[in-house]
């Protein structure tokens, strides 16, 4: 099947089959038109007719699903937390949780040990947390990178717009220098402040972590926690998988 997931920021889409994902392409989640979307879901020599999408962005949900019907795509399953997830939810409204970190959710239970906490650096830098018999019990949202960079470049005169890249020295020795440096120390102590709350709150000694989402390698790729790029699509494959029924027509 397609798996496709909808972020603030990218969309990311791959195939998803028994417990592999392949083919992974990305694009602005900005504005295109159903033509384009179409042109570029449709994977040459494929015959895939199944697609499972979490989409984080209500707005732009019509426009995916006129290309996926226009592609050829004859049924589609949105995730939610109505389906099979393969995982509980010990959460006082499932129905506000991101569609992607419920698939988060669903391939880190199958994947880690738990308790594990998954790190997703999109948009957001989101935390979830997910334990042995409650399943998914919440998490942590905060301001991710590209949320950081654009906002010190919009909210002042002289910081530019820039994004992540090499950072060669802790104490920057020029302005963006100094911001790529910020961006990515100020990060880790998140993740590192935020992991070590989690475990004393859980009062658990051994905890899986793991990091997905667009900038997971370079924050976290010499820290102790295992970078798993696909994350999120195998979720949605998983889910997928477990729900054949749920699928709607096109
Ligand atoms: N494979 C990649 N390598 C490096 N950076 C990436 C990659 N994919 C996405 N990014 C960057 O990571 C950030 C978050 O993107 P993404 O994970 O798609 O966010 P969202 O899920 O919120 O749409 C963006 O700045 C994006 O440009
Ligand atoms: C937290 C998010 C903004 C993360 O989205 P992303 O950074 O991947 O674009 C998204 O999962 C979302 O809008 N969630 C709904 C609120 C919630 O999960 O509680
Ligand atoms: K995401």
């Amino acid at each position: 099947m397609l798996v496709l997931d909808v972020g603030n920021t990218g969309v990311t889409a791959g195939r998803y089959r028994a417990g592999r994902v392949s083919r992974v392409r990305r694009r602005d989640t900005g504005r295109a038109d159903a033509g384009e979307l179409r042109a570029w879901l449709t994977p040459s020599g494929d015959a895939i007719r199944q697609a499972a999408y979490a989409s984080v962005v209500p707005e732009v949900n019509p426009l995916w699903r006129d290309a996926l019907a226009a592609a050829g795509f004859s049924s589609v399953l949105p995730i939610g937390p109505h389906l099979d997830l393969g995982v509980a939810v010990d959460y006082p409204r499932p129905e506000t949780i991101g569609a992607d970190r419920l698939a988060n959710a669903a391939a880190a239970a199958r994947r880690y040990e738990p308790p594990v906490v998954v790190c997703d650096f999109g948009t957001a830098l989101t935390f979830d947390v997910i334990l042995a018999e409650k399943g998914y019990v919440g998490g942590l949202i905060c301001p991710g990178l590209p949320l950081m960079f654009e906002y010190l470049a919009e909210r002042t005169a002289l910081l530019p717009r820039i994004g992540p890249g090499r950072v060669s020295r802790v104490i920057g020795r020029s302005t963006v220098g100094a911001m790529r440096s910020g961006a990515r120390l100020g990060a880790r102590g998140m993740v590192r402040e935020v992991i070590e709350a989690v475990r004393a709150d859980l009062d658990a000694e051994r905890l899986s972590v793991c990091a997905t989402g667009g900038q997971a390698s370079w924050i976290c790729g010499d820290m102790d926690i295992e970078v798993d790029p696909h994350l999120t699509l195998r979720g949605l494959g998983i889910i997928g998988e477990r729900n054949p029924d749920r699928f709607e027509g096109m």
